[in-house]
């Protein structure tokens, strides 16, 4: 029996760890787009990446809409043991956890490929009885134009189960089976030529996401506050690198207050916030945030998720966040002030 995936969302991230998985032998992958679906069904989607080459990943099944994957799936009998999930998180437009109606059976796994904080639960409400990973990656991909995928640079996956129960309490009968999937799921992907794809375990996982936040709030939002600095420039100037510098830090000192034990560096083995910035000075592909992408294309940002979430999260504690809660104000006045001249550019039309 082949594993089955969908693409829930094939934009940058979707793509390509979709065309990843596509090239491991009995993994067949289906995609449900949205704006780029003419283009994905007419050719497939092209990948360019410094890693990998170029390449062309044609899709098992390509979908316009929900309704369309569930149509196909019922006339064919078909199941998707993954639904890899990479959307941008926008809980204030949209609830995706939606699109998943009807996708989902006995034995489906939910994958969550995307950034913030807090974007599980939706998830593992609307389907009690499915297992939800998380999953936090430093690849940095764009689509520049519909279909056509480009990778920049980095690979690395960090793939937990989310077992919230585990916070407060002991491990359930069901875990087991979460943790096997997990562990599937990252084989996949190792088998697929990422080299640093990883299995965490819950807290891990949590960990792991809080450390990737204090990257995406220092680098994305100063992205779009500087008028599009790349991750390179966020990183040599000196002044834009002490700023990066302290949000890391004050997000990476604020985890370990909301989730309740210490950071576990030294069995997690991730990059301190100095060695982010040694290892993004070297980035030369002149790569920008996907929030800037966002920025630039007039979409919304995802401002809730990587900066609303976490100061909330402080806040119930009593904890403040200076420097992620100016960014913030900033950039919801920044993102409300365009989306209030759309609106009256549209009505003097
Ligand atoms: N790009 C990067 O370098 C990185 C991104 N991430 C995270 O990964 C996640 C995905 O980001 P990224 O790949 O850049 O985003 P993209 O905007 O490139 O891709 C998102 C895709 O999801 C599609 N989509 C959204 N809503 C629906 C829907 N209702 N039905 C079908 N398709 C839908 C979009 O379609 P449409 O074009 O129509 O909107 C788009 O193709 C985000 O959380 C991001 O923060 C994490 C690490 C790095
Ligand atoms: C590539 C990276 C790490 C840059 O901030 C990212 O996560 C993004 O662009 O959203």
């Amino acid at each position: 029996m082949p594993t089955r995936i969908l693409l829930v969302g094939a934009g940058a991230i979707g793509a390509f760890f979709g065309s990843r998985l596509a090239a491991v032998p009995h993994v067949l992958v289906s995609a449900l787009c949205r704006s780029n679906y003419k283009a994905v069904k007419a050719n497939g989607l092209r990948i360019t990446s410094p890693k990998f080459g170029e390449y062309t990943f044609k899709p098992e099944h390509t979908f316009y809409s929900p309704e369309d994957a569930r149509h196909t799936k019922r006339e064919n009998g078909l199941k998707w043991d993954y639904l890899l999930v990479a959307t941008k998180v926008l809980a204030d437009v949209s609830d995706d956890s939606e699109l998943l109606e009807g996708l989902v059976e006995d034995g489906t796994s939910i994958v969550l490929v995307q950034n913030g904080l807090a974007i599980e639960e939706a998830y593992r409400k609307r389907f009690p009885q499915a297992t939800v990973l998380s999953a936090a990656t430093n690849a940095s991909a764009v689509q520049p134009e519909p279909g056509r995928i480009t990778h920049n640079r980095w690979t690395r996956i960090a793939v937990g189960p989310y077992l919230p129960h585990l916070d407060n309490g002991s491990a359930k009968e069901g875990d087991r089976v979460s943790n096997e999937r997990n562990k599937k799921f990252v084989d996949l992907l190792t088998a697929s030529g990422i080299p640093d794809a990883e299995a965490y375990d819950h807290a891990g996982l949590q960990f792991v996401r809080w450390h990737k936040l204090a990257i995406n709030a220092a680098m994305n939002a100063s992205s779009v506050l500087t008028g599009g600095a790349g991750n390179q420039a966020l990183s040599l100037d000196p002044e834009l690198a002490i700023h990066t510098k302290g949000v890391m830090d004050e997000v990476l000192s604020t985890a370990p207050k909301i989730l309740g034990k210490e950071f576990p560096w030294e069995e997690l083995k991730l990059a301190t916030p100095e060695q982010v910035l040694t290892s993004v000075s070297r980035n030369t592909t002149g790569s920008r945030p996907s929030m800037w992408h966002d920025w630039e294309n007039g979409r919304r940002m995802e401002l809730e998720t990587i900066l609303g979430n976490p100061i909330r999260l402080a806040r119930e504690k009593g904890i403040d966040m200076p420097r992620v809660q100016s960014m913030y104000a900033l950039l919801r006045m920044a993102q409300e002030r365009r989306d209030h001249e759309k609106v009256q550019k549209g009505s003097k039309l």
